[in-house]
C-alpha cells in the first residue's frame, strides 16, 4: 500500500498541510489505480477527443468582453494587436475565445439534455466503488477545508455534480498550491511538466494518487476536456517566469489561464438548463467572465502582498498612464492617483461580473445557488476595497462571516429566476 493511500487515511491535520506531498510521493497502488484496463474499470467510456474545428467568423467580431464598449475609459481590447515590429497579431481575448468556442462545442450536445445522461455508470471492478467514493469524500473534505462557503454552496448539487466539483477544486486547488504552496521555492517548470504528464495520466485512466482518481473518474462521467486544465498549468508556468504584465492583453491571457479555464472546467459539470434558450457559446463566455472577474477581483486585493513577493499584476501601460510606477506600489503610496487608478480597475473587474450574471440563470437550477453564492461574494471584495479607501497595500479586503451569511439567502432566491435572453456574441445584433 502506497504513501498516497495512507495520506487519504490521515485525518483532517493532513489537509492543512498545504498538499506537501507533491512530486515527492510516487504512486500509489497500481494494482487499482495505475495500471488497470480503463476498458475492464469503466462500463461507458468518455466521449472524449473529438476533432472539432471552430474559426472565429472574423477577427472584427464582438467577442462579448465586457471592455469593449462605448463610454468605456479602460483601453479596449480589440482583436487584433500590433507586436512591436508592427506584425498584426491574435490578441489573448481572441485565443481565449476561440478555446471558449471549442469547449462549447465539445459538449453541446451533452449539456442540453433533461436527465443528466452525460453521468457515465459507476466503476464495475470489485472494491474499486469504495475506494472511489473514499476518494470523492477527501476531495469534499479538502474543498470544505479550504473553501466553506462554496462546499456548503454545493450541497444543494446533485451528488454526482457535486464530488465531480469537488474533485476539480481539488485538481485546482494542488496546481495553485504548486506555484504558491509551501514548497513552491522547489518547484521548477520541469515539476510543471510532470504535472502535466501525470494530467494526461489521468484523463486516460491512469491516476496517480486518490485524489486524481476522483477526477479521473468525473471526466469519464461528464463531457470536460483536459484543455482547460493544460491551460491552467500554463498559467503557473507564467508565475513562475514572469512578475510583470505589459498590458490587459497579457494579464487577460492570465487571469484566464489560472481562473477563467476554472469556469470552462465547470459547466460540463453544472449543466445547462434542458430549457434555456441561450447559446452553449454564450453560457461558457459567462463563466470564463466570472473566473476573469474573480482572478482580478484577487489581484487587486493582493496588492500590497503580491508587491512584497516582487510581483506586480496591474498593467504596466495603464500604471504608467495614470502616473504610477512600480516604486510607487511598493512604497505603498496612498495617493489621489492610486485611488482613481484603481476606481478604473474596479469598474473594470464589475464589467467582468455584470457578464457573469447573465450565464448564471442559464445553468441547471441546481447549480445556480453555488455560482451565485461566489459571484455575489468575490463581487463583495471590491465593495470592501472601496470601504478600505482603497487601501490594498496595508489591508485586505475580505467579506465578514456576518456579509457571508446575509449573502446565501439572497444567492438562493437568485437561483429561482431565470432568463434565456442570451444569444451567441457570434450571433447578437
Ligand atoms: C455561466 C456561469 C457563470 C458559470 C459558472 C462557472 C464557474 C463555476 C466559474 C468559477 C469561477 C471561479 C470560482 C474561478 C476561480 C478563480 C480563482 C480565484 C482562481 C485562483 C487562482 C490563483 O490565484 P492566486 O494565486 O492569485 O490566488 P490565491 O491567493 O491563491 O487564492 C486560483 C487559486 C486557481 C485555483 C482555483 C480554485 C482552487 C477554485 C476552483 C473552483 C472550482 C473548481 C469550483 C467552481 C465552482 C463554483 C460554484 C464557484
Ligand atoms: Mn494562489
Amino acid at each position: 500500500m502506497t504513501v498516497a493511500l495512507l495520506w487519504v487515511a490521515i485525518p483532517n491535520a493532513e489537509v492543512s498541510n498545504s498538499f506537501g506531498f507533491f512530486h515527492s510521493v510516487r504512486v500509489l497502488d497500481s494494482a487499482k489505480f495505475g495500471s488497470v484496463d480503463r476498458s475492464l474499470l469503466f462500463k461507458g467510456k468518455a466521449k472524449k477527443g473529438r476533432n472539432l474545428k471552430w474559426k472565429p467568423s472574423s477577427v472584427n467580431i464582438d467577442l462579448g468582453n465586457p471592455c469593449i464598449g462605448s463610454g468605456s475609459k479602460l483601453p479596449v481590447i480589440s482583436s487584433m494587436v500590433a507586436s512591436p515590429a508592427g506584425e498584426m497579431a491574435v490578441s489573448s481575448e481572441e485565443k481565449v475565445y476561440s478555446v471558449v468556442l471549442k469547449q462549447a462545442a465539445l459538449v453541446k450536445r451533452q449539456l442540453r439534455s433533461s436527465e443528466d445522461p452525460d453521468v457515465k455508470p459507476d466503476i464495475v471492478l470489485p472494491g474499486t466503488l469504495s475506494l472511489l467514493s473514499e476518494a470523492y469524500d477527501r476531495s469534499g473534505q479538502v474543498c470544505a477545508e479550504y473553501a466553506k462557503t462554496f462546499y456548503l454552496g454545493t450541497l444543494l448539487m446533485t451528488s454526482e455534480r457535486r464530488r465531480a466539483i469537488w474533485a476539480i477544486y481539488v485538481w485546482c486547488r494542488r496546481t495553485d498550491e504548486l506555484v504558491d504552496g509551501p514548497n513552491a521555492s522547489h518547484i521548477t517548470p520541469t515539476a510543471l511538466d510532470r504535472w502535466e504528464a501525470r494530467l494526461e495520466d489521468l484523463f486516460q485512466g491512469r491516476p496517480f494518487d486518490m485524489l486524481d482518481a476522483a477526477l479521473s473518474d468525473t471526466v469519464t462521467k461528464f463531457p470536460v476536456d483536459i484543455q482547460p486544465f493544460k491551460d491552467m498549468i500554463e498559467g503557473m508556468r507564467m508565475d513562475l517566469k514572469k512578475s510583470r504584465y505589459k498590458n490587459f492583453d497579457e494579464l487577460y491571457l492570465y487571469c484566464y489561464y489560472v481562473a477563467g479555464t476554472v469556469g470552462l472546467m465547470s459547466v460540463p459539470v453544472m449543466g445547462i438548463a434542458p430549457e434555456s434558450q441561450a447559446s452553449t457559446e454564450s453560457v461558457y463566455n459567462a463563466a470564463l467572465a466570472l473566473g476573469i472577474a474573480n482572478q482580478l477581483t484577487n489581484i487587486l486585493r493582493d496588492v500590497g502582498e503580491d508587491a512584497r513577493r516582487g510581483r506586480i499584476y496591474l498593467p504596466q501601460d495603464e500604471l504608467a498612464q495614470a502616473g504610477l510606477s512600480d516604486d510607487d506600489i511598493f512604497a505603498g503610496k496612498l495617493t489621489d492617483k492610486w485611488r482613481n487608478f484603481m476606481k478604473n480597475q474596479i469598474r473594470r473587474a464589475r464589467m467582468f461580473f455584470n457578464e457573469a450574471e447573465k450565464g448564471v440563470t442559464e445553468l441547471s437550477a441546481a447549480s445556480r445557488w453555488p455560482v451565485w453564492a461566489s459571484l455575489l461574494l468575490y463581487r463583495q471584495i471590491l465593495d470592501e476595497i472601496e470601504a478600505n479607501d482603497y487601501d490594498n497595500f496595508t489591508k485586505r479586503a475580505y467579506v465578514s462571516k456576518a456579509t457571508k451569511l446575509a449573502f446565501l439567502p439572497i444567492a438562493y432566491a437568485r437561483s429561482f429566476v431565470r432568463s434565456s435572453r442570451m444569444s451567441s456574441p457570434m450571433t447578437s445584433p
